[in-house]
């Protein structure tokens, strides 16, 4: 198979090369980083002195030519997304089954998930939807909106603090680009129902399921179940447990798909295992559905500060530290929503043969 046929019919090489000029140059296009407003863009070339070959110009030229799908890589505190500019379709660009192979960290570009900049519905500006590393489409990725504002910003060309309104699988989701270029989002309202999340555990506090037992492989753990759109399954610990929760030392790989895929969660779960630092200061690990061990979760953060206040462990506003940095989330007692703040950030553009 010569270089294009294997390009066109292949996502494995996620080419992430900018038009060639010569002398050949690769160019990893960077944007400045934290700057207020819109943020502005930097490009830094890395040069490679020989002069571009005949072969490797033709190359570059025909993948450039071919049909493309463009893309721009974005991270919220290391939850990364393959950002699609989907505004001219409401049908995504890429397959479910495609989507997996993008995220593929080995044989594709690698990313948790991959997000759909597409038209607005139900009166919303927009319409966001994503594809887990899996293929599988959860309804809200609260890293994922903050990604999707930045993004929105430049597709725009939109400067300083802005607002957008985004239907979701989660309902209407408001973020707002601020000052210092954090991304503040309107999360909504936290659903506690247990068949509304869905969970099979039966409630236990008014119709909340709060640190009911779910026994997982022999071990009992407190779990208290919160949907921010999507299902999640916080811990403070297991039953036997004498202390606080040292999440550092759990074997996340071994216990977090016995939780996503227990069978009290008919939709899977995602997961979050939590210590207490202080009323104010959570610290979390994460379980995604879809997904695995991820760096963070936003939809996971704010359902934690949720259990949290359900449980009488914390105040309704707390710093959150995951594995990428820190959340600030509230759940403001005088409207029900939860508001997310955290960064999100441009990380490389590219294009891949579709
Ligand atoms: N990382 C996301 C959540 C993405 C979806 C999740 N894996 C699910 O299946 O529900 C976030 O930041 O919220």
């Amino acid at each position: 198979m010569t270089p294009a046929a294997a390009a066109t019919t292949s996502f494995a090489a996620a080419a992430t090369v900018a038009a060639p000029t010569a002398p050949f140059r690769a160019c990893f296009r960077l944007p400045l980083r934290g700057g207020p407003g819109a943020p502005r863009r930097a490009v830094a070339s890395m040069a490679v002195s020989t002069p571009r070959s005949a072969a490797a110009a033709s190359f570059l030229e025909r993948r450039e030519s071919e049909r493309a799908l463009h893309f721009v890589k974005y991270q919220g505190l290391g939850n990364d997304f393959i950002m699609v500019d989907n505004r001219d379709s409401s049908v995504p660009k890429v397959t479910p089954e495609e989507a997996a192979k993008l995220c593929d960290r080995n044989f594709g570009i690698g990313a948790d998930g991959v997000i759909f900049v597409m038209p607005g519905s139900n009166g919303a500006d927009y319409t966001m939807r994503i594809f887990n590393s899996d293929g599988s489409e959860p309804e809200m990725c609260g890293n994922g909106v903050r990604c999707f504002a930045r993004f929105i910003a430049e597709l725009e060309n939109l400067q300083g603090t802005h607002s957008f309104t985004i239907h979701t699988g989660a309902g209407l989701i408001i973020p707002e680009i601020q000052s210092d270029g954090q991304v503040k989002v309107d999360m909504g309202k936290p659903i506690l129902s247990g068949p509304d999340i869905p969970t099979k555990l039966l409630a236990t506090k008014n119709k909340a399921v709060v640190q009911a037992e779910l026994d997982v492989e022999g071990r009992t753990w407190h779990v208290t179940c919160v949907s921010m759109g999507n299902p999640h399954c916080v811990t403070f610990g297991a039953k036997d447990l004498k202390q606080v929760l040292q999440v550092d030392d759990l074997k996340l790989s071994e216990i977090g798909p016995k939780f996503e895929h227990h069978e009290m969660f008919p939709a899977r779960t995602n997961t979050e295992f939590v210590q207490v630092l202080s009323r104010s200061h959570l610290k979390m690990r994460v379980w995604e559905r879809g997904a695995g061990a991820t760096l963070a979760c936003g939809t996971g953060a704010c359902a934690v500060v949720v259990a949290a206040v359900l449980e009488g462990r914390a105040e309704r506003k707390c710093v959150v530290d995951l594995p990428g940095g820190p959340l600030k989330i509230e759940w403001r007692e005088d409207d029900n929503h939860v508001y997310m703040t955290g960064p999100a950030e441009a990380v490389f553009y590219g294009s891949v043969a579709h």
